[in-house]
């Protein structure tokens, strides 16, 4: 039976929301009736008014696996072929010293921006001294243990079958996961990636980093310079969010006159003491969970109400 317009949109709002997997021990959630509000008028607008704008260093790949860290894109770049034990050892004190400052939950946002910028231009600096060449980056990322989420090719193959943008918005380096995206076999048409780009001469050799330093407490300045302007998101008010960091909710601050907003933190470290800010500030928290359940749970729903596509 075919409806007309305005009988259809109210059935959809009384459709019950059903996402199964948002009934998994791992998801945290303030205001449950204000997500699932959310979901039904994203499922109703549908796929052709949706972006996915999400962080990528321990969003899209896992924090940990089989007991031990997998490694940042940054990180990826500590192989023998790459950099001398020097560097590495500096790397790994500015790692050190530096991480604990990102995640402490007792330093605002404005406290810890100085800081990041020190460190990543402090690596960025000795990376520039190794003459690394960019032959090499692909057998780097190949035995590094870089790993994606659990699920990620059906979070990756729906956005691409259904023609929705994916903004993969990264302090990481950019040239690096291209490279583990590529080598995962997820980077599609509809894959656009704003991040910390390398800058080789002639002969293939690092010799600087390309445009405004990205750290992850500066992605707004990102957002409205670079996001904004990318023609493939126009007129795509919704945006369904994923990031494992405060600084990822300004991801989506370039998106011109948005409709409806869905931000998922993954929740992978120093728990207790960030539950609630996290709890507070994203819409959906997941706890300690290394799978794209959720979000593809979510995808799944917005995207088969039927929603009139472009
Ligand atoms: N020298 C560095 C600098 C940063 N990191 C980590 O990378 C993450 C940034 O990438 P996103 O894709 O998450 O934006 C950030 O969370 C830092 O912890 C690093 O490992 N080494």
């Amino acid at each position: 039976m075919t409806y007309p317009i305005a009988v259809r949109s109210a059935l959809v709002m009384w459709t019950k929301t059903n996402v199964p997997e948002l009934s998994k021990v791992s998801v945290l959630m303030k205001q449950r009736t204000k997500v699932e509000e959310t979901l039904r008028a994203m499922q109703h607008a549908g796929a052709g008014n949706l972006q996915v704008i999400s962080d990528f260093d321990m969003t899209l790949t896992r924090f940990a696996h089989c007991g031990k860290r997998v490694p940042t894109t940054h990180n990826i770049l500590d192989h023998r072929i790459l950099i001398d034990e020097d560097c590495t050892q500096k790397m790994r004190a500015l790692l050190n010293f530096y991480y604990p400052i990102e995640i402490d939950a007792s330093q605002t946002s404005e406290q810890k921006l100085p800081l990041m910028v020190e460190w990543w231009t402090k690596v960025h600096h000795l990376l520039i001294q190794q003459n690394i060449q960019r032959d090499m980056l692909a057998q780097a990322v190949r035995e590094s243990g870089v790993i994606l989420r659990d699920g990620y090719e059906v979070f990756f193959d729906r956005l691409a079958e259904l023609q929705v943008p994916l903004l993969i918005f990264s302090a990481g380096v950019g040239d690096i996961l291209e490279e583990v995206v590529r080598q995962s076999r997820v980077f599609h048409p509809n894959v656009h990636v704003i991040s910390n780009y390398m800058d080789f001469d002639d002969h293939g050799v690092l010799r600087a980093f390309k445009g405004h330093l990205i750290h992850t407490f500066n992605k707004r300045e990102g957002a409205l310079l670079h996001a904004a302007n990318l023609p493939e998101l126009q007129g795509r008010p919704n945006v369904l969010l994923l990031g494992d960091s405060l600084g990822d909710l300004t991801m989506a601050d370039g998106v011109a006159q948005p409709h409806h907003l869905l931000t998922v933190g993954f929740l992978n470290d120093q728990v207790e003491e960030r539950k609630e800010s996290y709890v507070e500030a994203f819409d959906i928290v997941l706890v300690k969970d290394e799978t794209m359940e959720v979000p593809n749970g979510v995808l799944k729903f917005i995207t088969s109400g039927g929603g009139h596509a472009k």
